[in-house]
């Protein structure tokens, strides 16, 4: 009876409209799904390792609002500065993500793309957040079933991925693991609607559906100039103007970080050594080993301002 009364409420409560969303990160990804959930109305809890970084996210999503606002309100500047204002009331910040989980709707991973520190961000959430609360991770590339192997709720569990820069990117993936809940799964597409975006569900797959095709690709890329095949100018000016691309596989692979870029290939060449798609690129590794992660460095494949 117990039981079924503690079902009952769980279906009702994890139906009920996510309002508040606790977001774990606050690197590129992290600061833009704050951002976007802020701005259609929700209450946000931004979180990371320190005030330091959380400055630095803060400074970025302001100053991605203000791009955002001058395009919503070119005719009415002044509406556009109320706009912001109103975004970033909706905004908190912590370092202390088991003390801010305690009322929250929705808990978003945003953090390095590693197996072990996203179970041990789980696993600690899992007792400190209430029985409601649905887990999601952002993951590019892991398992969800793998990650929320280490927390009790399985059914609250599932995947949300966005892309960068999330502001402007239409599209959330939306990832039912076997076993995410109907009811879960539900609330997370409605979630993302809510954020003004369009769902797509994926299975839990390595990749889901964009970077199973992405990745390999600009990994291909990255072997083309490797084997002397091309300039990586080259390869960018042709991929946009010969595909459409809006940006060249090296501009992207900059803008996605190439820290993130080879913590997936790595991940899954060690999963599945024997997948030429997969093999790990020395060109990369040389770069990411240097520090030079992309824009977020200021420099990868190229020098950024
Ligand atoms: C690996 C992961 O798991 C999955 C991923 O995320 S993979 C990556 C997916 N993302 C992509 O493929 C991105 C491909 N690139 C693009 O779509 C476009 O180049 C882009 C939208 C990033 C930028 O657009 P583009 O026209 O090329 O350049 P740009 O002139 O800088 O931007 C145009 C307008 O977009 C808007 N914009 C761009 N970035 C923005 C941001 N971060 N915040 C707010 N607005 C932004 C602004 O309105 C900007 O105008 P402004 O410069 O006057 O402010
Ligand atoms: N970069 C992309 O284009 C992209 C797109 C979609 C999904 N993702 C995924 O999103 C996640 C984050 O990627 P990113 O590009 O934003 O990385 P990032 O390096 O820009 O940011 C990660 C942030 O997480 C913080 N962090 C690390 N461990 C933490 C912890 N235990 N608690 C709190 N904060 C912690 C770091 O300090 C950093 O600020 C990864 O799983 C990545 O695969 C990335």
């Amino acid at each position: 009876m117990a039981f079924v009364t503690r079902q009952f409420i769980r279906s009702l409560s994890s139906s009920a409209a996510i309002k508040h969303v606790t977001i774990i990160g606050g690197g590129l990804m992290g600061a833009g799904i704050a951002q976007v959930a802020a701005s259609t109305g929700h209450s946000v809890v931004l979180v990371d390792t320190s005030e330091d970084i959380l400055k630095k996210s803060a400074k970025g999503i302001e100053s991605s609002l203000k791009r955002v606002a001058k395009k919503k309100f070119a005719e009415k500047p002044e509406d556009g500065e109320a706009f912001i204002q109103k975004v970033l009331k909706n905004i908190s910040t912590s370092t202390d993500a088991a003390s801010v989980v305690q009322g929250t709707d929705l808990v978003v991973d945003a953090i390095v793309e590693n197996l072990k520190v996203k179970q041990d961000l789980f696993g600690a959430l899992d007792k400190a957040a209430p029985e409601h609360t649905i887990f999601a991770s952002n993951t590019s590339s892991l398992s969800i079933a793998d990650i929320a192997s280490s927390t009790a709720r399985l059914d609250r569990f599932g995947g949300l991925h966005f892309f960068n820069p999330v502001p402007m990117m239409k599209l959330v993936e939306v990832i039912k693991a076997p076993g995410t809940s109907q009811q879960t799964f539900d609330a997370l597409l409605e979630f993302s609607k809510a954020l003004g975006k369009h769902p797509v569900s994926c299975k839990d797959t390595p990749g889901f559906i964009v970077n199973r095709l992405l990745v390999p690709y600009m990994l291909e890329a990255v072997r083309l100039h490797e084997r002397g095949h091309g300039s990586k100018e080259d390869i960018d000016v042709a991929m946009k103007l010969g595909a459409g691309y809006p940006m060249g596989p090296f501009e992207l692979l900059d803008y996605v970080g190439l820290d993130t870029s080879k913590f997936i290939i790595d991940g899954w060449h060690e999963k599945d050594p024997d997948n030429p798609l997969f093999a790990p690129s020395p060109l990369l590794n040389k770069l990411v080993a240097e520090g030079k992660l992309g824009k977020k460095t200021g420099e990868g494949f190229y020098k950024h301002k």
